[in-house]
């Protein structure tokens, strides 16, 4: 989580993991070779995210001095709505609907010119359609920030 993200996320519990049995680090895999270029090196740990059903995630843009050009966040359990705003114009939003075992990736003008967050079951609507929250799960996985790849001077931050 980014230092710029505290307070940020509420109703939560989270986690670095860098072990991963044989079958999940199949998935990441393949999260990775859809989301990151060959020359994106990723932060060593992967961020997992454990979203009560109350939770939710704040409008935030993740700090540019832990997370590099893409954020890959897979969702589980229950589905959820996250919004993009515009962050120097806030009349320009979209909404995206994670369904569980959906993959989103920020990159781009999605990553640094928008801000995003996780909407509350009070405001958790797709549209005219309610989604419900529940429990979410999200696996995140995101590059280092530049300059940081290895042999690179600074030592990369044990997480976002
Ligand atoms: O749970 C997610 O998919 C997003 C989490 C997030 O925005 C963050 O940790 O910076
Ligand atoms: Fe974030």
């Amino acid at each position: 989580m980014g230092q710029g993200l505290v307070g940020a996320i509420h109703g939560f519990r989270e986690t670095e993991k860098s072990r991963w049995s044989e079958a999940s680090r199949a998935i990441l895999q393949r999260v990775q070779a859809a989301a990151f270029g060959p020359g994106q090196t990723l932060l060593s740990s992967v961020h997992v995210l454990d979203l009560e059903a109350r939770g939710y995630i704040k409008p935030h843009v993740d700090s540019i001095k832990f997370c590099g050009a893409t954020i890959a966040g897979l969702s589980l359990l229950s589905p959820s709505v996250m919004r993009l705003v515009h962050t120097q114009e806030p009349g320009e939003w979209l909404e995206l609907l994670l369904e569980p075992g959906s993959l989103y990736i920020l990159r781009g003008s999605a990553r640094y010119d928008f801000s995003h967050e996780i909407l509350r079951d009070e405001e958790s609507f797709f549209g005219e359609r309610r989604i419900p929250r529940g429990r979410r799960i999200s696996v995140i996985c995101r590059s280092l920030p530049e300059g940081m790849g290895p042999g690179e001077s600074g030592q990369p931050p044990a997480a976002c």
